[in-house]
């Protein structure tokens, strides 16, 4: 029996999504042996002393040392989550395979009486780490406070706990994937909050020259999701961006046509640039980057610099 060593983070959601990511291969290769390998990654050892959220700006924060591994051999594919993922991979390796994508949206996880967005009173404290949900936010509701969360989906769920926040908003994904769905209290939508590109979706990457991990990979590869992270991807990497750039980007297909949203937002929400276009989605690779050029040329890179600082 031939063995295929999966490799991802140590974290819950990760161990979830790799879990599952297994079964699915296993129900294609019935015939192989999988064996799930954790890495802890510098996202995970500095977690605790993370000062401030711009440190996690380096690029693949949470990929380098599964990437190593990769190159190293001592796993065949990784599982990564796709917004996490840079959008160029390094030479010898290649993202194989895209599964089939959860839900892409943000929800809120709230006190009681604070179960919904339009609940929220003036001045209630919402805790969320990224950057691109406090930029939004603010542009909807300016009126509350936006207060940084980190920490892993536990860390979160049980710092509502405390009181300190009355509402948190994370990605539905992460709660779906580890058997959480119940603690959601409102799906947002993406006309409030644009989700991040790749939010809800995975990436199995492998060494670029594997061609047996890669054929193992793509039997779970499914090709609606790849058209739509595509633009999305291609619209984020077009605008010159990274995973902590205020920028939403979400692609919908319905019968063969595909249409893209993109907002970039100023961090403190006072402005968003939105645009949109659709076309065949045989074309979602060019309709990223022709929206992002639109987006450019309606000052979006200045957002982008500006949230920089
Ligand atoms: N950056 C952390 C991260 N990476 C992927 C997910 C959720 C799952 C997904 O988007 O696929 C999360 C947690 C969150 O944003 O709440």
């Amino acid at each position: 029996m031939r063995t295929v060593t999966v490799g991802t983070r140590g974290s819950t959601l990760a161990l979830a999504q790799t879990r599952w990511v297994i079964a699915r291969l296993k129900e294609e290769w019935p015939e192989t042996d999988f064996r799930l390998q954790t890495i802890s990654t510098k996202g995970d050892v500095n977690r605790q002393s993370l000062g401030s959220l711009a440190q996690k700006g380096d690029k693949g924060f949470w990929v380098k040392e599964i990437e190593d591994a990769l190159l190293q051999k001592r796993i065949d594919i990784a599982v990564h989550s796709l917004k996490d993922l840079p959008t160029e991979q390094p030479e010898g390796l290649e993202v194989a395979s895209i599964p089939k994508r959860v839900d892409a949206r943000d929800v809120l996880v709230g006190r009681e009486g604070m179960k919904k967005l339009t609940d929220l009173p003036q001045d209630a404290r919402v805790g969320t780490s990224s950057i691109r949900r406090k930029a939004f936010l603010k542009a909807y509701r300016p009126d509350l406070q936006v207060l940084d969360l980190r920490g892993n989906i536990d860390t979160r769920l049980a710092a509502l706990g405390t009181g300190d926040y009355d509402a948190i908003i994370l990605a539905a994904a992460g709660l779906i994937r580890t058997e959480l769905r119940h603690r959601i209290d409102e799906f947002i939508e993406p006309d409030i909050m644009l989700p991040a590109p790749g939010q809800g979706a995975l990436a199995l990457e492998t060494r670029a020259d594997d061609d047996l991990s890669i054929e193992v990979a793509y039997a779970i590869h499914d090709h609606l999701t790849d058209d739509r992270i595509t633009a999305e991807r291609e619209f984020l990497a077009g605008l010159g961006a990274g995973c902590m750039a205020p920028v939403g980007a979400h692609a919908s297909v319905k019968g063969g046509v595909l249409t893209l949203e993109g907002w970039v937002a100023a961090l403190d929400g006072s402005k968003v640039i939105r645009a949109e276009t659709s076309g065949d989605a045989s074309e979602c690779a060019d309709m990223g980057a022709e929206l992002a050029a639109d987006m450019l040329a309606q000052g979006a890179k200045e957002l982008i610099e500006g949230a920089r600082g």
